[in-house]
């Protein structure tokens, strides 16, 4: 017998249901990713895929107000083209481990979905949204980009239209817009998110866990040969914003709380 799955992180914490690992983002206040919780999300992916008893994983926000807001802004204020290099790579790694997850992976979007919060929604097989939730790719706004896989799989999931007006434009929607786009699968009522997930991993578990497997690779095929180097690409192209002055303005006008000053350079 193996020994169960842990999470090596507080800030991910793990529930396992039946056949379902039910992964829950607690990194107050906003849920944030950082240094710690996206290696940590690689790791516990990779020891749940090893796992031959879990076919499903719901992937959630601790609190009522935050699904997630992406990087910890923090990070960026002053970092260096290393710290992007980093944060990059760190990205990466646990949001395509997340993609590639063996069985099937739900978000159960509980509230704001933002940035990197969204993407991470995005890498996974489904989004179930909670009324009140809303999301973006705000990157620009602070003078940085979605490299966390933002910019293919948004455009993938609801076309290079929609995309364009949420990554470029910084429009934020709310989740029955993002259900009309095809960005969610589903609207739930406020506090639902969790437990519908939690029911359509169970339905999952119905079927045969390999015939699951077979198919989602069959179905990430088209789409992963047309990315090709889309996504390091993505990620060089977040270190290269952190030679510039407007990134280190961006953030900084975010964690000041006043409006950026743009010298388009
Ligand atoms: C590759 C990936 C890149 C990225 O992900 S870059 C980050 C992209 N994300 C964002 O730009 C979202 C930033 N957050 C917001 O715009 C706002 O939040 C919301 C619209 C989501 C909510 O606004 P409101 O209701 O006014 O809440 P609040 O007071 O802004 O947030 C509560 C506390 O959470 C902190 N916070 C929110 N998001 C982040 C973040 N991404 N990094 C660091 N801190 C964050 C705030 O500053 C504040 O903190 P305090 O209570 O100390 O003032």
């Amino acid at each position: 017998m193996t020994a169960p799955v842990k999470s090596t992180c507080d800030k991910l914490k793990l529930e396992i249901i039946d056949h379902t690992a039910l992964v829950t983002i607690d990194n107050p206040a906003a849920n944030t990713w950082d240094t710690e919780s996206l290696p940590a999300l690689k790791t516990l992916v990779e020891d749940l895929n090893a796992d031959r008893d879990i076919w499903a994983l719901v992937l959630t926000g601790a609190g009522e107000k935050f699904f997630s807001a992406g990087a910890d802004l923090k990070l960026f204020a002053d970092g260096s083209p290393d710290t992007a290099r980093e944060m990059s790579q760190y990205f990466g790694e646990g949001f395509e481990c997340l993609a590639d997850f063996r069985g099937v992976s739900i978000a159960a979007m509980n509230g704001f979905a933002m940035g990197g919060g969204l993407e991470v929604a995005l890498a996974c097989d489904i989004r179930i949204a909670e009324e009140q939730a809303q999301m973006a790719l705000p990157e620009a706004k602070v003078g940085l980009l979605p490299c966390a896989g933002g910019t293919q799989r948004l455009s993938w999931l609801v076309g290079e239209g929609w995309a364009k007006k949420m990554i470029l434009c910084g429009e934020r929607i709310d989740a029955a817009k993002a259900e009309h786009i095809g960005l969610v699968e589903e609207v739930v009522a406020k506090g639902g998110a969790k437990d519908r997930a939690i029911a359509l991993a169970a339905q999952v578990g119905q079927q045969s866990p390999i015939s699951v497997t077979y198919c989602k690779e069959l179905i990430h095929e088209a789409r992963d040969n047309a990315m090709g180097s889309a996504l390091p690409n993505e990620r060089q192209k977040f270190v290269d914003l952190f030679g510039t002055h407007d990134q280190k303005e961006g953030v900084n006008a975010f964690l000041e709380k006043r409006k950026p000053e743009w010298k388009n350079a």
